[in-house]
């Protein structure tokens, strides 16, 4: 039987994962509050489909930062596939390639940079704030020569939060599954939990450096000739910020529902982000798409592109590069399908007015005032407002 929902993948995965690396990815920090609530946060939104539009040939390919890409999809960052998969990140890019989706492996990936990019699909490199710059500074020379097309920093993590679940399984790697691209002295510690701290957290309390402020961005920025996105901003006031920073694209995300707990949704904070910034600066947005018509609501709040974390490894444990090529592939064609029945099929008319919701989120200009208004979206009366 062919795998038709992700919600299906996501079942097989349960069933062959051990319970903490299922709980690993699955769970969010605190009270799990934000996790659920950036899934809900699509749900509460409806499609204002137009009709008598020429839907024959949707198209939702696009480029980003340079980085041509087949449909609107990305691979968010996440440590250790090998968790899932005994070829982790290389079957994960391979998988993404075929899609044409575009791959932003972590820091803290468990295969070789240079191997997953042999897979030759757009790919960026995300990377932490470590106490030894001279580590990340490495590896940015690395991502730059090894075809890595931006650099995204975290910074939404300047601890990693306190997940009980994974406290409670007292949650540590296994000796095979690394940081293969740290020094080995920088990571060691995630093997190991101690009471009252999985390996991860205590981890990050010794690497990660939690001084970093708007002031030593510039040392980033000059370092590398790539691009430079931020991901994990929730607020206009930081996106204006950044852009004055030199930065040039966001993630608004709240990294999952896995930092601060009781954060905002990000589909929440989209527009308030894309309304703070030149339409020169895309905004990307991540945390529970789950679907094409999820991801056509973010696009038509004025994301360009949408993340995905979780389905993707449960699409890598299940099936491994075929799996993860499933998963971009649904998601691909319900948005193309999204696309065609709303009557948007350009990602260009795929504006707010294409969206209704109630009650009001909350109480920011609306529309966001980027962009021509296309012409299926100016002439309505309607939208969200
Ligand atoms: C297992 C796992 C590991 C993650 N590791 C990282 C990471 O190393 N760096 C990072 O910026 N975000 C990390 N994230 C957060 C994702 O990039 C992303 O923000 C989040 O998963 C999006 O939500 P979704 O899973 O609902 O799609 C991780 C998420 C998961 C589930
Ligand atoms: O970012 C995360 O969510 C995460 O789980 C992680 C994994 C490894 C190192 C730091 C954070």
């Amino acid at each position: 039987m062919p795998v038709l929902t992700l919600d299906e993948l996501r079942e097989h995965a349960r069933q062959r994962l051990p319970g903490p690396v299922w709980d690993f990815i699955e769970g969010g920090s605190g009270d799990e509050h934000t996790l659920r609530a950036g899934e809900a946060a699509y749900r509460e939104l409806c499609l204002r489909p137009r009709v008598l539009v020429d839907v024959a040939d949707p198209d939702c390919a696009l480029e980003l930062l340079g980085t041509p890409l087949a449909s609107p999809f990305g691979v968010a960052p996440m440590a250790y596939h090998r968790l899932v998969h005994p070829q982790g990140e290389t079957a994960t890019a391979e998988g993404t390639a075929r899609a044409g989706a575009l791959l932003v492996v972590g820091m803290f990936a468990s295969r070789p940079l240079e191997d997953i990019a042999s897979a030759g699909g757009p790919r960026w490199l995300q990377v932490y704030w470590l106490r030894r710059r001279d580590a990340l500074a490495g590896l940015v020379d690395r991502a730059e020569a090894a075809g890595f097309g931006a650099l995204m920093l975290t910074v939404d993590a300047p601890q990693v939060a306190r997940r009980r679940r994974d406290v409670r399984n007292a949650f540590a790697l296994p000796a095979d599954v690394t940081a293969v691209n740290l020094d080995p002295g920088l990571t060691e510690r995630t093997h190991r939990a101690t009471a009252g701290s999985s390996g991860i957290e205590a981890h990050a309390r010794e690497q990660f450096d939690p001084t970093l402020t708007w002031d030593d961005l510039s040392w980033l920025r000059e370092r590398t000739r790539l691009p430079l996105v931020l991901k994990g901003v929730l607020t206009a006031e930081d996106a204006r910020i950044a852009v004055e920073c030199g930065v040039d694209a966001l993630v608004v995300s709240n990294h999952g529902g896995r930092q601060l707990d009781r954060a905002v949704p990000a589909l929440q904070a989209l527009p308030e982000v894309v309304a703070s910034v030149p339409e020169s600066c895309p905004v990307l947005i991540d945390g529970g798409v789950r679907s094409g018509a999820d991801a056509a609501i973010a696009l038509a709040l004025g994301a360009r592109a949408v993340l995905v974390g979780r389905p993707v490894l449960w699409g890598l444990a299940h099936a491994g590069a075929e799996g993860v090529g499933q998963v971009l592939g649904l998601l691909r064609s319900e948005l193309l399908e999204t696309m065609a029945l709303s009557g948007c099929p350009s990602l260009a008319g795929l504006g707010p007015t294409a969206v209704s919701r109630r009650p009001p989120l909350r109480d920011h200009p609306w529309p966001p005032s980027h962009g021509e208004p296309s012409r299926t979206a100016s002439t309505t009366s309607g939208g969200l407002r």
